[in-house]
C-alpha cells in the first residue's frame, strides 16, 4: 500500500498546539507516525487508535480528511509515544519497547468513565477520566505516556512480577522513567500532575522526591504490607522513588547516567522475583559498570539506598 510521511496539525489535551506525524493515503491521513527508525529497519510505526469508548483494544485506527485532528487525547497519546520512542532510541539505544522495532499502539477513549491507563502487554491503552473531573485524558501528560511505554520495556526485560516488593519495581521503573523522560524542573518530580484534577494546580497521583505527600512511603520501616493493588505496588513504590530521586539529585550526577544506570540494571540485572535489595545491588553493579568502583555515581547510589532503608 502507498505510504506517504506527512505532517499534521492538532491541540492536545492542554489546549496546546502541536504538529502530528501523520501517513497519507488517497483520500486522507491515518494516524501513523513513519518516521521512525523502526519503520525503514522493520517496518515498525507509532499508530494509535480509539476504542470509541469501549473494552477494546486496539480498536479502531483513527483517520482524518485534512491533517487537522480534532482528538486531544489522541493527539497527545500519538505524539508523546513518539517522543518516548526518541528518548529510549537516542539516550538509551534501545529500538521500541521491545527492542525490535515493534510497533507502538496507543489506544483511546478506551472504557467508559475510565479514569486510569494501562499497559495490556502488547500495547497502552488510556481511559478518559472518571466522569467527575479528578482526572483529565490519562494521555495528556507525557510522563503517563512514558510509564505506560516503560511497563513494555520491563516486561521485556526484567519481567518484574506485578506483585509485592518485584511489582513496587516495576511501578517504580516506570516512573523514574516517566519523570526522566518528561524532565521538567518541578523540584518534586510528581507523576500525573498533569491529569490529576487539571482545574487545580500542583496535586499529582505521587511524589518521588516526597511520596508521604500521597500517603506513601519512603522508608522500608513504612514498607506497606497489604493484598490491595497486587499488594501495594503503586504505594510501595515510593521507597526506590525515593532512592531513585536521592541517586539524581546527589551533586555530580547527572540526569542522563542517573537514566543509563537504572536501564542498565533493569536490562542487565533485575529479574522477575527481584526484591528492594536485588535492586540495590542491580543498581550498584551498574553503576560500577559504568563508571568504576569507587566513582561519584557508585557512592551516591550506595547512599541512596541507604537512606531508604534498603542495604
Ligand atoms: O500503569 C499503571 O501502573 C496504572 C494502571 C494499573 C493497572 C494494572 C492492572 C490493571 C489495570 C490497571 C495506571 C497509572 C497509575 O498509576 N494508576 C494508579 C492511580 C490511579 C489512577 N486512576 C485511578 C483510579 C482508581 C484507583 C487508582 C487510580 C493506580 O492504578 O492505582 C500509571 C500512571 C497514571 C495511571
Ligand atoms: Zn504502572
Amino acid at each position: 500500500v502507498h505510504h506517504a510521511a506527512a505532517v499534521g496539525q492538532g491541540k492536545g489535551v492542554l489546549n496546546d498546539n502541536k504538529s502530528i506525524n501523520t501517513d497519507s493515503y488517497p483520500g486522507g491521513y491515518y494516524l501513523r507516525d513513519i518516521t521512525k527508525p523502526m519503520y525503514s529497519q522493520s517496518g515498525g510505526a507509532i499508530e494509535t487508535y480509539t476504542a470509541k469508548n469501549k473494552m477494546v483494544s486496539p480498536g479502531t485506527l483513527l483517520t482524518d480528511s485534512d491533517n487537522i485532528w480534532n482528538d486531544p487525547a489522541a493527539v497527545d497519546a500519538h505524539v508523546y509515544a513518539g517522543k518516548v520512542y526518541d528518548y529510549y532510541y537516542t539516550k538509551l539505544g534501545r529500538n521500541s519497547f521491545d527492542d525490535e522495532g515493534g510497533t507502538l499502539k496507543s489506544t483511546v477513549h478506551y472504557r467508559e468513565n475510565y479514569g486510569n491507563a494501562g499497559w495490556t502487554g502488547t500495547q497502552m491503552v488510556y481511559g478518559d477520566g472518571d466522569g467527575s473531573d479528578k482526572y483529565a485524558y490519562l494521555s495528556g501528560a507525557l510522563d503517563v505516556v512514558a510509564h505506560e511505554i516503560t511497563h513494555g520495556v520491563t516486561e521485556r526485560t526484567a519481567d518484574l512480577v506485578y506483585e509485592g516488593q518485584s511489582g513496587a519495581l516495576n511501578e517504580s521503573w516506570s516512573d523514574v522513567f516517566g519523570n526522566l523522560i518528561e524532565n521538567k524542573s518541578d523540584p518534586e518530580w510528581l507523576c500525573g500532575e498533569d491529569i490529576t484534577t487539571p482545574n487545580i494546580p500542583g496535586d499529582a497521583l505521587r511524589s518521588m522526591s516526597d511520596p508521604t505527600k500521597y500517603g506513601d512511603p519512603d522508608h522500608m520501616r513504612d514498607y506497606v504490607d497489604t493484598t490491595e493493588d497486587h499488594g501495594g505496588v503503586h504505594t510501595n513504590s515510593g521507597i526506590p522513588n525515593k532512592a531513585f530521586y536521592n541517586f539524581v539529585t546527589t551533586s555530580g550526577v547527572i540526569r542522563d547516567n542517573a537514566a543509563k544506570v537504572w536501564y542498565r540494571a533493569l536490562s542487565q540485572y533485575l529479574t522477575s522475583n527481584s526484591k528492594f535489595i536485588d535492586a540495590r545491588n542491580a543498581t550498584i553493579q551498574a553503576a560500577t559498570d559504568l563508571f568504576g568502583a569507587g566513582s561519584t555515581e557508585v557512592n551516591a547510589v550506595t547512599n541512596a539506598w541507604s537512606n531508604v532503608g534498603v542495604g
